[in-house]
Parts: C-alpha cells; sequence; structure tokens
C-alpha cells in the first residue's frame, strides 16, 4: 500500500487535529506552571512520540531540554509481547534532574512501567509522564501518569505518531483502520 491509499486504509477519526492541538496547549500551560523555575528534560520515546514531542515543547514557555529513548515492545504486531529492549539510550545523564517522559499511547503500560523503573534507577530528582493517549488496560498497572490529552477505548489506533507496521505514523490525527487493512 502506498501513501496516496492512507485515506482507504481508515475507517474512523477519534481525536481530530484541532481537539490534538487543543489539548496539548492545555497540557503545556499546565506543564509550565509546574516546571516554573525548575529544570526539566523532556524524554520523548522514538519512534511514536515524535509527533506530540515536537507539538508540546513549541507550546512550552519552558526553556525545557529535549532528549530522545527508543524502546521497542511491539515490533510489527498489534499486541505487547512484554518483552522491552533498549534500541537507543538517552545521551543526557539524569541524576538530580526533573525528568518529564513524553509518550504517544500507554496501552498494556508495560512499556511506561518498566522505562519509570529504568529512569528511577538513575537518580533523577522526579520522573512524571504525559502521554497522548492513555488506554484502559493500563489502569491493571501501577503507573502514575501525570499529564493524558485522551482516554480512549480498547481499540487499535494509528496517527499522530502511532503506527500499524510502521505506517500511519504521518496521519495528523488519531484513528482506527479499516479491517481489511490487517487482513493482507
Ligand atoms: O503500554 P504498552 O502496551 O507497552 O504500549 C505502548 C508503547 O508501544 C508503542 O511503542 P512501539 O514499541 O510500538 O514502538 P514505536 O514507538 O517505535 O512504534 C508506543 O509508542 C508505546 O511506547
Ligand atoms: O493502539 C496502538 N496503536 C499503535 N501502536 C500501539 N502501541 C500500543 N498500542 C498501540
Ligand atoms: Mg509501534
Amino acid at each position: 500500500m502506498d501513501a496516496k491509499d492512507m485515506g482507504d486504509a481508515l475507517e474512523k477519526v477519534l481525536v481530530t487535529e484541532e481537539q490534538i492541538e487543543a489539548r496539548l496547549r492545555e497540557l503545556a500551560a499546565e506543564i509550565d506552571a509546574d516546571y516554573a523555575g525548575k529544570d526539566l528534560l523532556l524524554v520523548g520515546v522514538l519512534k511514536g512520540a515524535v509527533m506530540v514531542m515536537a507539538d508540546l515543547a513549541r507550546e512550552l514557555s519552558h526553556a525545557a531540554e529535549m532528549d530522545w529513548m527508543a524502546v521497542s515492545s511491539y515490533g510489527a504486531g498489534t499486541t505487547s509481547s512484554g518483552v522491552v529492549r533498549i534500541l537507543k539510550d538517552l545521551e543526557a545523564d539524569i541524576s538530580g534532574r526533573n525528568v518529564l517522559i513524553v509518550e504517544d499511547v500507554i496501552d498494556s503500560g508495560l512499556t511506561l512501567s518498566w522505562l519509570v523503573g529504568n529512569l528511577r534507577s538513575r537518580g533523577p530528582a522526579s520522573v512524571e509522564v504525559c502521554t497522548m493517549v492513555r488506554k484502559p488496560l493500563a489502569f491493571d498497572v501501577d503507573l502514575d501518569v501525570k499529564y493524558i490529552g485522551f482516554d480512549l477505548p480498547n481499540e487499535f489506533i494509528v496517527g499522530y505518531g502511532l503506527d500499524y507496521a510502521e505506517k500511519y505514523r504521518n496521519l495528523p490525527f488519531i484513528g482506527t483502520l479499516a479491517p481489511h487493512v490487517y487482513e493482507r
């Protein structure tokens, strides 16, 4: 399937571009207030968080720093393997720093609970989480998520950084794919 077929692949839009933009503005205002006068390092989780990191960071007034980690637990499928691998580590030393992890989605919560534990072991001053989407399975995991864009139902979603087999990350909204896409 090539890029011009992206529209045919969609089933429904769950969160529009306008809704994302408005919510990010609210979250950025909260983050600005919470970290006023404090150091802040945003940690984007590649690749899914690229869009939310880029848009959230531009809404902030805070002179936050940005770093990136790549971890993978999904591969090409639609369910988490539960095995988290570090594909790329942070460049920054986070000891004594205020870290805000930026994610596209918390689904099973496995990736994030592993990541929070991993980053906490490095001696930061604080670790908080900002995610564009949270799904209900994450309620079963002991995770404190401070900034949440949208709570969505337990459906596989794409767009705004979220992929299915590496495609559809570049949709500007969040939606679901038509069943025929999974049947190929
Ligand atoms: O809560 P969980 O069930 O663990 O799922 C959430 C994680 O899965 C996705 O990453 P993925 O491993 O697909 O890598 P990607 O960001 O490169 O797509 C997503 O970006 C989150 O990091
Ligand atoms: O619903 C999802 N879509 C894309 N990637 C994901 N990774 C976890 N859940 C999802
Ligand atoms: Mg993925």
